[in-house]
């Protein structure tokens, strides 16, 4: 079964998240801190009629770093190319796509932590002096020449951080962190995404929604698309605080926006292990899931709000997490 509250991206977000694109950092909700670093970069960088230095946009899937970077480009009036790292294989994808750039332009690589250490070292004169040094031909044939790039703008983005290579993480003027969204935000997205749809929504219902959707526009959306769907079945089509409710209830997402996944893990650490220290490893097995995406997908937010700790010894499930189950916390928490 799909998880909706799942922060990747399954292909069935695809022209949905398309059309909820904010387009400039106005649209952009959240994120000040970014937000007010590269309205500065890019005034900047406008005011001296410079290329925009290379952005590096990291933070957990869903959070909004493939949108910045079309804002970023709206902003500076520029074109963006997107690709990603694993799709560059040999050096000549990365000349392919670099050559067609006109100056400024920005060329985004998603996921960049997975590109290929060969093509990075091809990357480091891309980014550095503009230029791109190619080897043609094979074997007592092969020659080196240099294509002479037009500034442009790298703009990577990675939900790892920690698995960027440190010469590569280095070249990057502008590291932007991305945070979990509050509450707030998520129900001014929720609104926003409403009202695109033309769709009638009240505060309760963005509200109960945004509390749901884990800090990440991407599940605000999707609770939303679904609950849309409930209350034009069930309702008259607009979205009331209680529609969204019987909506979000049949959905099985609990009030902290947690799933049967997050539950069976906190519930297996609660009972099975006293709350741990327990190993990531021997959590993933009594669950059934790789530690990767444990490491990866469920437990950031769970740490975010503070229902895990990691420890040297292991995780832990805090007291908070036995509170939200009603479970009497053991003496050995916390
Ligand atoms: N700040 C924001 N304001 C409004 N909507 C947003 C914002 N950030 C993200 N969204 C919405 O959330 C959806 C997901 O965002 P996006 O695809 O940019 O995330 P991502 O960080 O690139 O995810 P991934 O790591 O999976 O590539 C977008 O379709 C967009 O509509
Ligand atoms: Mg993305």
């Amino acid at each position: 079964m799909e998880r909706v509250i799942s922060s990747e991206q399954s292909g069935f977000d695809d022209s949905f998240e398309q059309s909820l694109r904010p387009q400039t950092l106005k649209q952009y909700i959240g994120q000040e801190t970014v937000k007010d670093n590269l309205s500065i970069f890019i005034q900047a960088a406008k005011g001296r009629n410079e290329s925009l230095d290379h952005v590096l946009l990291y933070g957990p899937p869903g959070l909004g770093k493939t949108t910045l970077a079309t804002v970023i480009a709206n902003e500076m009036d520029v074109n963006v190319k997107m690709t990603s790292g694993p799709a560059i294989e040999r050096p000549g994808d990365l000349a392919a796509v670099v050559s067609s750039l006109e100056p400024g332009d920005v060329l985004f690589i998603d996921e960049i932590h997975r590109l290929n250490r060969s093509i990075e070292e091809v990357l480091y004169p891309a980014m550095e002096d503009f230029c791109l040094d190619i080897v043609v031909g094979k074997g007592p044939s092969a020659k080196s020449i240099r294509l002479d790039l037009p500034p442009f703008t790298l703009i990577g983005a990675t939900t790892r951080a920690g698995s960027l290579s440190a010469p590569l993480r280095d070249r990057f003027g502008v590291p932007l962190r991305l945070e979990y969204y509050g509450e707030k935000p998520l129900k001014e997205i929720v609104t926003r995404s409403a009202n695109l749809f033309d769709v009638v929504i009240d505060e309760g219902a963005a509200m109960e929604i945004a509390k749901r959707s884990r800090g990440t526009p991407r599940i605000a959306n999707r609770l939303l698309r679904r609950v849309r769907d409930y209350a034009q079945v069930r309702g008259n089509g607009s979205i009331t605080s209680e529609i969204a409710n019987e909506a979000l209830e049949m959905l099985q997402v609990d009030s902290h926006g947690l799933d049967h996944i997050d539950h069976k893990l906190l519930l297996g650490m609660i009972e099975r292990f006293r709350g741990g220290p327990v190993g990531i490893d021997t959590i993933a097995a009594s669950i059934g899931e790789e530690s990767i995406t444990i490491e990866d997908v469920y437990e950031p937010y769970l740490l975010q709000i503070g229902f895990l700790q990691r420890t040297p010894r292991g995780r832990i499930a805090t007291q908070l997490a036995y509170d939200h189950f009603g479970f009497p916390a053991p003496e050995t928490v916390n």
